[in-house]
């Protein structure tokens, strides 16, 4: 099981310049070797980061698969969409994406939308083993959630659904898609990025916690994967142990 690996960067400019040369050293690795690099993407702030750095990057991008690993059960025309943000920022510069993006369709029932997009996920990862995503860009909120998996939450224990619908998100809004454990938990390579004094608490509550009841984003753990933090210097501020630059 993997144990986090922690950079702490100077500014968030740095981090996410880290976070998508990471990406992009991920994708040469997965296209070299097996023709194709599968990856999730997060909103909020992890959106930012690769909208930020991810245009310039020189990658075939035809063989990209990009998913979601979480998203907000609202019209594209919504802000709280994230697929928008993605189209807005990453798909706009680099149309050759675009066809490789793969957004839930907010139009059916929630739980239909979820099973549609594991059908989605499925028609990159056939048959009815576990996805094994090459990388997965995650955000975590001050509480600790990550992906749309909120503390306390019975999709924390989720291990039959790959894919799953929430209809009460304590963060607005209440309807989202999301990957579950499993499927986090099989990934090559699970990544956060987390930026702000904001976040300095949380952040030290899930790299240096007991582990009881272990946070959302504590519980990020590939069992044959790397996990990779990177941090500016605020969100790090509370941690007690000296981590890599
Ligand atoms: O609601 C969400 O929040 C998390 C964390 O966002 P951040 O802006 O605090 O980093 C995000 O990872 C997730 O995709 C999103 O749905």
């Amino acid at each position: 099981m993997a144990t986090p690996v922690v950079h702490v960067k100077e500014s968030e400019d740095d981090v996410s310049n880290s976070l998508c040369e990471l990406v992009i050293s991920r994708a040469s690795a997965a296209i070299k070797t097996k023709g194709l690099f599968v990856i999730g993407v997060s909103g909020g702030s992890a959106a930012k980061f690769l909208c930020n750095g991810l245009p310039s990057a020189v990658t075939e991008w035809d063989k990209w698969r990009v998913f979601f690993c979480d998203e907000r059960y609202v019209p594209f025309d919504d802000p709280e969409c994230t697929y928008t943000v993605y189209k807005n920022g990453l798909l706009s510069k680099v149309p050759a994406l675009a066809d490789y993006v793969y957004p839930i369709n907010p139009a059916i029932p929630l739980e239909e939308a979820a099973d549609e997009y594991l059908g989605k996920i499925r028609t990159v990862f056939p048959g009815d083993g576990i996805p094994r995503f090459d990388v997965l860009v995650l955000g975590m909120g001050p509480d600790g959630h990550t992906c749309s998996l909120f503390p306390d939450h019975p999709l924390l224990k989720e291990d039959e659904q790959l894919v799953a619908p929430i209809a009460d998100s304590p963060k607005p809004p209440p309807g989202r898609i999301t990957l579950t454990f499993p499927v986090i938990n099989n990934a090559s390579c699970a990544v956060f990025a987390s930026c702000g004094a904001g976040k300095a608490d949380i952040v030290q509550k899930v790299l240096e916690g007991s582990g009881d009841n272990p946070l959302p984003a504590a519980m990020v753990r590939p069992t044959q994967g790397e996990v990779v933090w990177f941090l500016d210097v605020a969100a790090a501020s509370k941690l007690k142990s000296q981590h890599k630059l």
